[in-house]
């Protein structure tokens, strides 16, 4: 499948990185090295960075690394067991977030914003299937710093797809990606410096 991503521009076609079942999108350069360095400075020195906390198999667990929810002030949610409450959004994350919006022409309201010091830290195999997200809306995800290598693998086959995603760049995971593939943030000894990762979200209207 073949999709136009900005119809201002005809050379810009994304194609996707399933080969079946769903529909990923790699942008990669949305921020210049320079824009894209500034922004993950920005975000590093004024989050309130904090350890995830997760329950995995019953037991509770503490990441080493760090995240923040940032999101409209209804937009409570509950991943990996754990309540959240999200900070305000500040005025780098919603340009960014209207950058994404535009591209992806829908509307995000929350943003789970990730830490990863160096290789060591990764996220496991999980989707982004929790009751509280619109099923029908994209998750967007933007990526600073250091290059990390992104892996989807299919819920029933088991297929695998695999990416780097790179300093500035887009992945866009469209529905019904997340109901039939896992993804994760790989593991890897050869990365020493630090990744910040944005994953735009809409939460759905539950009043
Ligand atoms: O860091 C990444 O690229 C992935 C993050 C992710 O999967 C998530 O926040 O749900
Ligand atoms: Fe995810």
């Amino acid at each position: 499948m073949q999709t136009k991503l900005f119809d201002s521009n005809p050379s810009d076609l994304v194609l996707n990185l399933l080969p079946k079942d769903g529909c990923a999108q790699y942008l990669p350069g949305l921020f210049d090295e320079t824009q894209a360095n500034a922004l993950f400075e920005a975000l590093e020195a004024s989050l309130p960075w904090q350890p995830d906390h997760l329950k995995m198999f019953g037991q509770a667990v503490t990441t080493r690394r760090k995240v923040v929810w940032v999101g409209d002030p209804d937009c409570t949610y509950t991943y990996s067991g754990v309540l959240r409450h999200p900070q305000a959004w500040t005025p780098e994350i919603l340009r960014v977030k209207a950058k994404l919006e535009a591209i992806a022409s829908c509307q995000f309201n929350a943003c789970l914003l990730n830490f990863y010091h160096d290789g060591k830290d990764g996220m496991g195999w999980h989707s982004d299937d929790e009751k509280e997200l619109e099923y029908q809306s994209p998750i967007a995800s933007l990526s600073l710093g250091s290059t990390r290598k992104f892996a989807f693998r299919h819920k029933q086959d088991k297929t695998t797809a695999s990416l780097f995603l790179e300093n500035g760049s887009l992945l866009l995971m469209h529905p019904p990606t997340q109901q039939f593939w896992h993804h994760a943030l790989l593991k890897t000894t050869t990365v020493q410096t630090p990744r910040i990762n944005l994953t735009f979200r809409k939460i759905r209207d539950v009043s």
